[in-house]
């Protein structure tokens, strides 16, 4: 533990959050680091600050208390180190493990790659877990905003965020193309054009099944119903498709007990509704059209309904696997439209990293949109929590934006490290200020009859709200 990161001394008024065996060890006066984070970040982060304080000091009457200390990145970071994400900020965010940040800038196009996605890699931040629960209140474009109820736990290390690209018309696109077109498609009619940028998406076993295992976990220790593996698997094979299959894997191998598959329960339920069904019926029900199929297919049904009854139709069977959890998958362009037509179905969505990314967002807007979505990124021993939306540059330094995102980070924070009651201050604060339709312009334009509040009113309502 260093006295100083990039030059700023570490608070003497607090002490370092521990983690051993497995558990954090949180003092009552806990160094967290915070980034400012770039453009709005600056007024999202002092609103929220403000709002963190008084929550603590209301919830513990002083006897807990944060020691913030703030560690550079991004444009704060370079116009001091010259460097956009210093060792000494990854070493601070280490050390302290427990974190919170605003968002980072990235270029589009060219530029630096992303110091947000950078950070995740650094310190193999491999969940990023993004709750969407809609808040009494909250203008929202669809007509059952409240039955959404859905967290997303999305891959955070690898796929194309990997970052391995070769920009179009430099020597290692060339190479990489040439290698591909004359070693690997030689023999096949598959070409890359010379005139492409190539990307390369790593998706791993390790990197799958860790974060499959943390969202049947999660679902475990919330009681809730489903986990949808999201992927786009009939398209990219080897990569989203095994991320499925491994997926699965981990809920048939892992948490056999706990867990039914989709197939499994429709086979097991057939079997309920009509005992005497025979494998062949079974089959028949489960894979429709399968009469016309080659005999190979039928055949491989057909074990695939015998093998479910050997192995868990003693444990499973007779309604049993109606408690478990339901694992199911789902191809990712067909959970945009099930997410709004029917959430109540979904309740956690393992995702890989590029589509969490996007149905993170778009799942958002139900709710309310990005003023409202928060979020985590953990790893075995160490958390930074940030909000999902970006850095809405237009309205940077304006007092305008919704902190909203950020504090409800905070409420992940404060859940994360036991301080529930400080964590549900923030949260019935929020609802009773968006009740009194005291809100930003986001949700301002959307409604009747409210008063449009800069970030800095919002936190002050909030506050003599606790
Ligand atoms: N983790 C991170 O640090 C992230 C960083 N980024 C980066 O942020 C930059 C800007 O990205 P961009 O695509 O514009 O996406 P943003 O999420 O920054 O903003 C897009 C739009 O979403 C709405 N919005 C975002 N945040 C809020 C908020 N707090 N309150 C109310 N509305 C909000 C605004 O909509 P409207 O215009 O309708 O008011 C805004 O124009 C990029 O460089 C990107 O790479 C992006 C995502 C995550
Ligand atoms: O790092 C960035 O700039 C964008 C990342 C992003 O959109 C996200 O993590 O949701
Ligand atoms: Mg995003």
């Amino acid at each position: 533990m260093q006295t100083s990161y990039n030059g700023i001394p570490v608070p003497t008024d607090g002490a370092a959050i521990q983690y051993t065996d497995g558990q954090y060890q949180v003092p009552d006066n806990p160094i967290i680091p915070f980034i400012e984070g770039d453009g709005t970040g600056r007024d999202i982060w002092k609103a929220s600050q403000r709002v963190f304080d008084a929550a603590v000091e209301k919830a513990y009457g002083g006897k807990r208390k944060v020691a913030w200390y703030e560690v550079l990145a991004g444009e704060k970071a370079f116009r001091q180190t010259q460097n956009w994400l210093p060792d000494d900020t990854v070493k601070a965010t280490v050390d302290f493990r427990v974190s919170i940040k605003g968002p980072l800038t990235t270029p589009v196009g060219g530029g630096i790659r992303s110091l947000n996605v950078a950070l995740r890699q650094l310190m193999d931040l491999y969940q990023c877990i993004r709750p969407v629960k809609y808040y009494a209140g909250v203008p929202s474009p669809v007509k059952h905003p409240e039955l959404v109820d859905i967290v997303i736990f999305r891959e955070n290390t690898e796929d194309i965020y990997a970052g391995i690209e070769f920009r179009e018309g430099t020597p290692e696109a060339e190479k990489f193309i040439f290698f591909v077109n004359n070693e690997m498609l030689q023999g096949t009619k598959k070409k890359v054009r010379l005139d492409s940028g190539v990307g390369v998406k790593p998706i791993s076993i390790t990197g799958s099944k860790r974060l499959v295992r943390a969202a049947i976990k999660h679902a475990l220790e919330n009681k809730l119903k489903t986990v949808t593996l999201v992927h786009k698997g009939n398209i990219q094979k080897f990569t989203e498709g095994a991320f499925r299959d491994w997926g699965y894997e981990v809920a048939t191998q892992e948490f056999r007990d706990q867990t039914v598959t989709e197939r499994e329960s429709w086979i097991l339920g057939n079997l309920d509704a009509n005992p005497g069904l025979t494998a062949e019926a079974n089959a028949a029900m489960i894979e429709p059209g399968i009469d016309f199929a080659p005999k190979a297919f039928s055949d491989s049904i057909i074990a695939e309904v015998n093998d479910v009854i050997t192995r868990i139709g003693a444990t499973h069977g007779n309604g049993a696997w109606k408690s478990k959890i339901l694992v199911n998958d789902r191809i990712a362009d067909s959970i945009f439209q099930q997410i709004i037509i029917r959430p109540s179905d979904y309740s956690v969505l393992a995702t890989t990293n590029l589509n969490g990314d996007y149905i993170s967002d778009a799942a958002a807007a139900q709710v309310g949109g990005l003023g409202i979505a928060p979020g985590a990124n953990i790893g075995d021993g160490y958390a930074v929590f940030e909000a999902t939306h970006g850095t809405a540059p237009k309205y940077a330094d304006k007092d305008v934006i919704n902190p909203g995102s950020v504090m409800l980070s905070g409420v992940m924070m404060f859940d994360f490290l036991g301080w529930k009651e400080a964590a549900r201050m923030i949260e019935s604060s929020m609802e009773k200020t968006i009740g009194q339709k005291y809100v930003t312009y986001d949700f301002e334009r959307q409604m009747q009859g409210a008063t449009k509040a800069k970030t800095s009113e919002f936190a002050t309502r909030m506050i003599e709200n606790m």
